[in-house]
């Protein structure tokens, strides 16, 4: 059954804190690409309806996601004191914030996004599975996600907002 290959475009912001030095320090952001190629091992109804599945079924929740949820959106680390500003001063859009253990960069991100779209698709019960994630932080740099994550690419944060089929992105009370 061919592979079939969506992408989402995105606007995002963040800061990156392990090295204080960087300029990513600074909170920036990009204009992002996120390519995702999903699989399957059923066959096509042919003659008929000539898929397995339709775009729209296949990609209307992590569509839903991307726009509702990431863009636009301001990736954190949770210990940036930021994070307290934001709780303190404009609660409203905590919501608004996505947050990591450890710093928000793109790997952090394409992991993220990559057990998102697992967890979307596992409660669709959906016959098709991830095979390759791409996300495009910038022209020139982008992060690639194949078909199996690690056991460590699984154990951090488990559990949390990336695991669960909805539009969360922190969890923040
Ligand atoms: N391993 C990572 N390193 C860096 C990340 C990251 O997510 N993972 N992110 C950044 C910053 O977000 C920075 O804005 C992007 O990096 P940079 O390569 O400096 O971006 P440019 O657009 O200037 O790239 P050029 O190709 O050099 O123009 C930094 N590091």
């Amino acid at each position: 059954m061919p592979q079939v290959r969506f992408t989402r475009r995105f606007s995002m912001a963040h800061r990156l804190l392990a090295d204080p030095a960087s300029r990513c320090a600074v909170p920036h952001g990009h204009n992002e690409f996120v390519h995702v190629i999903l699989a399957t091992d059923a066959e096509m109804d042919f003659g008929g309806s000539n898929f397995v599945a339709s775009f729209e079924t296949l990609k209307g929740r992590w569509h839903g996601f991307i726009d509702k949820a990431v863009d636009h959106a301001f990736q954190m680390n949770g210990a940036d004191p930021m994070l307290a500003w934001f709780r303190e001063t404009e609660p409203q859009r905590v919501a608004r914030l996505m947050v990591f253990e450890g710093d928000p960069t793109t790997e952090a991100f394409a992991l993220a996004l990559r057990r998102k779209l697992d967890a979307i698709l596992k409660d669709d019960g959906s016959p098709y599975r991830c095979v390759e994630l791409t996300l495009e932080e910038t022209p020139t740099n982008a992060i690639l996600i194949g078909e199996y994550l690690s056991a460590a690419e699984r154990a951090w944060m488990a559990g949390s907002w990336m695991d669960r089929p909805d539009l969360t992105i922190n969890d923040l009370a």
